[in-house]
């Protein structure tokens, strides 16, 4: 049995999406920019794929949605643009971030720094957030953007974007989040949060990699990061991906169609895995409370396992899954995330991510857990550093 749960790094293209992407390809292929018929013959597409962006996270009219190759571009293009127009040609020098954001942030951030900007980069909880209160202390009159993802690739853990927009907005500071894991698996109403940009990536929720976006609230002006040919009312130059706008339009759209009901199949199916895993487990604990994560994510740690190991033994049994260390040379890194939540180096090296959708079954989630349970035997017993530790008082190992 093949399983695929690692869905965090991206989804399978929904067939409804193939679909309605297959007729701009080779049958309506004429640039959106040509004036022809030719041209013109992709614009309802077009229209409808916004207006479905648009739908799906209630945006409002005065707001602008900018498609961009992917959501590293969009974040990106926040970063170095607000750079550009607020402290470039502006009064301020000052940038607030996360520990934990995704690598699109944090090595923009740095490059930034290597410019003379100032970044804070908050630190999180031993639940992988940042606490909204904690804000207040870093913003000064100097702050040109705060940037907090609103949900964490690794752990699924949902941060408190709207309490953090409500501060932003009451400071007067432009504030930015990274959706791309909150669009499609939570609700995300804009309506109800204030932020001044968010990224999303249609290949997080079902679409087609290589077409993502950037939200600007009410138009806000931000320098474009690619110049030339004025597409985009001339906010993103390039000529229009057609088939991916088409296919990002559509798969946001399934994805937030009675998004409530999706999330509770794929979170009673999340539940039960995660169940069987630590009580059929010893010395494991899952990162961050289940109430406050994505209802498909699990960072699971499994004590005297390395995690590039784990990852090879599920791959051969056909599962996929990610550790989010990544592996530098023949010296394995520590998960980060769960160094900055408190792990130990040698528990921190022994986190796996399993991260479900809706296409994901019962009877693959019965195969994971039979699956998963005899590698971390298998790899146990040869393990030259796992001596089996006291059971916490009451049992299992404490969820963290
Ligand atoms: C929070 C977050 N932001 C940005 C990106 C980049 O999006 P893209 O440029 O459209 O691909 C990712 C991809 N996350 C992951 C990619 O592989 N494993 C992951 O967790 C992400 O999880």
């Amino acid at each position: 049995m093949h399983v695929y749960l690692d869905n965090n790094a991206t989804t399978m293209v929904d067939p409804a999406v193939t679909e309605a992407m297959i007729p701009f390809f080779s049958e309506i292929y004429g640039n959106p920019n040509s004036l022809h018929r030719y041209g013109t013959a992709s614009h309802p597409a077009i229209t409808k794929a916004i207006n479905q962006m648009y739908k799906a996270i209630n945006a409002s009219d005065n707001d602008d949605i900018i498609f961009t190759s992917c959501a590293t571009e969009s974040n990106n293009w926040v970063l170095k643009s607000v750079w550009v127009d607020k402290i470039l040609n502006g009064d301020k020098n000052h940038i607030v971030t996360t520990e934990v954001e995704h690598p699109s942030v944090l090595s923009t951030c740095r490059f930034l720094e290597e410019q003379g900007v100032k970044v804070t980069y908050l630190p999180v909880n031993d639940q992988g957030i940042v606490e909204a209160h904690t804000l207040r202390s870093f913003i000064t009159d100097k702050t040109a953007l705060v940037s907090v993802m609103w949900a964490n690739n690794e752990t699924g853990m949902i941060f408190p974007i709207k309490e953090m927009g409500q501060i932003c907005k009451e400071r007067g500071v432009l504030f930015h989040t990274d959706a791309v894991q909150a669009v499609g698996k939570i609700p995300v109403d804009l309506q109800n949060v204030h932020v001044d940009f968010m990224s999303m990536s249609a290949h997080k929720f079902h679409g087609p990699k290589g077409i993502g976006a950037l939200y600007i609230r009410n138009s806000e002006a931000l320098t474009p990061l690619l110049h030339g040919g004025e597409h985009m009312g001339g906010r993103r130059s390039g000529t229009l991906n057609v088939p991916y706008i088409v296919g990002m339009g559509k798969a946001i759209e399934l994805a937030t169609q009675n998004i409530e009901e999706k999330m509770a199949l794929i979170r009673a199916k999340r539940d039960r895995l995660e169940d069987a895993l630590l009580a059929q487990l010893e010395d494991v604990f899952t990162v961050g409370s289940r109430e406050n994560r994505t209802p498909n994510t699990i960072l699971i740690s499994i004590r005297g396992v390395e995690g590039e190991g784990m990852l090879w033994d599920l791959n051969n049994a056909l599962i996929g899954a990610s550790t989010g260390s990544a592996c530098a040379s023949e010296d394995l890194e520590a998960n980060t995330v769960m160094l900055a939540i408190g792990a130990d180096h040698e528990l921190a090296h022994t986190g796996i991510r399993l991260s479900l959708s809706r296409f994901t079954t019962d009877a693959e989630v019965d195969y994971v857990i039979e699956s998963f349970t005899k590698a971390v035997a298998r790899l146990r017993a040869i393990s030259s550093s796992y001596a089996k530790v006291q059971p916490t008082p009451g049992g299992k190992a404490a969820e963290c």
